[in-house]
């Protein structure tokens, strides 16, 4: 008999997450039957979404979350005992499925060959944060050689390899983070050419000087003050900005309140485009072959926050949401 562990959805979030918001249970799983499989999970993901999508979550129901799972039996060939599956089980230890998909969530999937890199990067870089960035700066950013780049959340698992496909592109990037070990990551280690610390400089200011003609693309992940001031003042005419994420309001009780955009957006003609990367399901190998190339030739970089143990799930959702992560936030089983 094997007994998963599940954090189900106790009591709507209000404000910042609370402990006591999910409830870690055990469940008794019954014996697989033909067509399912059932897989262990070894590295769990924690994203911003978890908490965006929260008031449409219903009660009572296994915390949303993808995973890559280990299967352990099976009776579905397409899902062999050994392979390695990335898939949106939500926050449990194991997991029967029949390898179809939960209704608006990923379909699971065999890892592809990852030529030795890490099955966990199926979370981040070679997964869903990889293919945001990828595809949302190929897509919709579509920078121009020599294009000045403005990114926030920037230290983040979208935020640092958007910079760096930026980089790639042959573009200069400003990265906008919440603190100056981030920014010493950012422009030491990945190339970025310069950093704001939202948290201790002027935004305003600091970007007229490390853009004092204007950005022509910025790729949003956070919204709020910074977006408005960003659109409002410091486009380029014709710029675009792809707009990601909003994570500075998710936390928030009331919608937060920023400086209206419709101005700038006017004024310097700008293409504002928003973006979901399940719209690229159909080409998603694209873009995880694209990031793996990449990282093999040296180009990109990933970083991983991992923290250890399913029980600290929660720990490592709100540590990620007050940016206590570099690049992608995981959990190791
Ligand atoms: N549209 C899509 O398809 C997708 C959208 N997203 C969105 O992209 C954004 C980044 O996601 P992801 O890379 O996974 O997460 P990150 O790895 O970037 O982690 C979240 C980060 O947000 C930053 N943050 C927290 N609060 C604030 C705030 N008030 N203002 C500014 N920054 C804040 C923190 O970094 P810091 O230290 O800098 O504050 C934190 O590390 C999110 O908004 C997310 O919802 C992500 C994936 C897909
Ligand atoms: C205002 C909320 C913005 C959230 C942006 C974000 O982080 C989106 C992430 C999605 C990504 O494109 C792929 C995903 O799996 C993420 C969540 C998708 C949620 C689907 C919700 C289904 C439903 O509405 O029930």
């Amino acid at each position: 008999m094997v007994v998963a562990k599940v954090f189900k959805f106790e009591k709507q979030f209000d404000g910042f997450p609370q402990e006591t918001d999910l409830k870690l249970v055990e469940e008794q799983l019954p014996e697989i039957k033909d067509g399912e499989f059932l897989a262990e999970a070894v590295y769990l993901s924690v994203d911003p979404y978890m908490r965006a999508y929260a008031p449409r979550l219903p009660l009572g129901e296994t915390y949303v979350g993808g995973q890559v799972a280990k299967v352990t039996e099976s009776k579905n060939p397409k899902f062999p005992v050994g392979k390695y599956v990335v898939a949106h089980f939500g926050w449990r230890t194991h997991t029967i499925s029949d390898g179809k998909r939960t209704p608006g969530w990923t379909i699971p999937m065999v890892l592809p060959d990852f030529g030795g890199l890490p099955a966990s990067l199926a979370l981040g870089v070679l997964g869903m944060p990889g293919n945001t960035a990828y595809f949302g700066v190929t897509d919709i950013l579509q920078p121009q050689q020599g294009h000045t780049v403005a990114v926030t959340g920037a230290a983040g698992a979208v935020g640092s390899l958007v910079g760096q496909i930026c980089k790639i592109k042959g573009c200069k990037v400003i990265g906008i983070a919440g603190s100056d070990e981030k920014g010493k990551w950012l422009v030491d280690e990945l190339g970025f050419d310069s950093f704001i610390n939202y948290k201790s400089d002027d935004v305003g200011k600091a970007l007229k000087e490390a853009a004092p003609q204007g950005v022509d693309r910025y790729f949003d992940n956070v919204g709020g003050e910074i977006s408005s001031t960003i659109i409002n003042q410091h486009m380029k005419n014709f710029g675009r900005v792809a707009v990601c994420g909003c994570i500075s309001g998710y936390n928030e009780k009331e919608p937060p309140k920023a400086t209206p955009i419709q101005k700038g957006v006017l004024r310097h003609q700008l293409r504002m485009q928003g973006l979901h990367s399940t719209r690229w399901e159909d080409k998603w190998m694209e873009g995880i072959l694209q990031n793996k190339k990449w990282i093999e030739e040296g180009r990109l970089k990933y970083r991983e926050t991992v923290t250890e143990g399913f029980e600290n799930m929660f720990k490592a959702f709100t540590d990620m949401l007050r940016g206590g992560n570099f690049g992608k936030a995981i959990v190791k089983v």
